[in-house]
């Protein structure tokens, strides 16, 4: 666009217009300055709102100093595609909002530049301007829709890429790097803020009996089950995922040792109850779980899920089934 600007500029000073070529030269000056700014700054969204800004209004300018839309009717070209450009850079809505205000800058000019209030009435001259920003509209709606329906359609991809990215795909729950990130923002806000959490590893005992003995459709089933009983069993803070396998993690904020412990207890129980409907019998499971909290020494989330790691192992070591802590309570 700087260098659209330029080109401009340069055709209209060797047109014999040469104040008028000040402006998209003015353009390209601005242009250049936004950037820099941009680069030193990382303001993005100032940089953002200026550059909209003049893409759009100073081809109106550009085109008021060139005496109307005939004399200088592809100019104003330059807008529509600053604005289409405006989607790859920000919201879409945001770009509507910007189309609109051109759509008005346009009707406001023909409106003007066809002297048909100052005059009452219309002469061919305004009528070919009033023509020609029909026209203009009707064109730039329809590029503007057609761009705007791409632009949703990136969007929702964008959106379901997301959502698969951050999704574990059997059970719909956070997955591993999701929970990871959850845990982290929390841990750093706990870190600055204060406050305590709690991080509990969930594991299915014997789970490799389950798919032997049943197979490895009823495996899944089993995790599906022991998943859906974690989110039934948590306060809408916590957050619960997918840790790999059969291993599941639960990030309890603002929980001490002792209230993720009853918490954990209860799981424990609750899963006794459980069962999976196969073939012959129905298919049971357990679970072994460790549970550590957050300390001022620990220097990252890693930490502390090590800990409950090492919790993990002492109950599975010690007979699976049950609820163990690091530090033991
Ligand atoms: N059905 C199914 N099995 C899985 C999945 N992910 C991992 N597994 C299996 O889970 C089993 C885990 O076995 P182990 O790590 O030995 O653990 P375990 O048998 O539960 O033994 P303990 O943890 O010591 O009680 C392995 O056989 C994996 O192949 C899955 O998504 N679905």
């Amino acid at each position: 666009m700087g260098l659209g600007g330029l080109l401009w500029g340069t055709l209209s000073f060797f047109s014999g217009l040469v104040w008028q070529s000040l402006i998209p030269y003015g353009y390209t000056l601005i242009t250049i300055v936004n950037f820099t700014y941009l680069y030193f700054s990382k303001k993005f969204e100032v940089v953002r709102i200026i550059q909209m800004a003049i893409s759009v209004l100073l081809p109106f300018l550009f085109q008021i100093s060139l005496g109307g839309f005939i004399p200088s009717g592809a100019v104003i070209i330059w807008s529509i595609l600053s604005i289409l450009v405006g989607f790859t850079f920000q919201n879409r809505f945001t770009t509507l909002r910007w189309f609109i205000f051109y759509l008005a800058l346009i009707i406001a000019g023909g409106i003007i530049d066809s002297n048909i209030f100052l005059a009452g009435s219309v002469d061919t001259y305004g009528l070919s301007i009033l023509f020609f920003t029909l026209n203009l509209c009707v064109t730039s709606t329809i590029i503007f829709i057609m761009f705007f329906y791409f632009a949703t359609n990136v969007d929702n991809l964008k959106t379901q890429l997301e959502t698969l990215a951050h999704t574990d795909s059997l059970t719909n729950i956070p997955n591993r790097r999701h929970i990871f990130e959850i845990m982290e923002t929390e841990f750093n806000r706990v870190k600055r803020s204060g406050g305590t959490f709690a991080v509990m590893m969930l594991d299915i005992d014997h789970f490799k009996k389950i798919n032997d003995n049943f197979g490895h459709a009823t495996g899944d089933e089993v995790i599906k089950c022991f998943s859906r009983c974690l989110t039934g069993n948590i306060r809408n803070i916590d957050s619960v995922g997918r840790y790999g396998g059969e291993e599941f993690i639960l990030f309890l904020p603002d929980s001490t040792l002792e209230q993720a412990r009853i918490s954990a207890q209860r799981i424990n129980s609750h899963c006794r109850d459980l069962q999976v409907g196969t073939m012959n019998s129905p298919c049971e499971f357990t679970v072994s779980i460790g549970i550590s909290v957050f300390t001022r020494t620990d220097n990252c989330i890693d930490e502390i899920i090590a800990r409950a790691d090492t919790a993990l192992y002492q109950a599975k070591e010690n007979g699976r089934d049950q609820v163990r802590t690091n530090p033991a309570v």
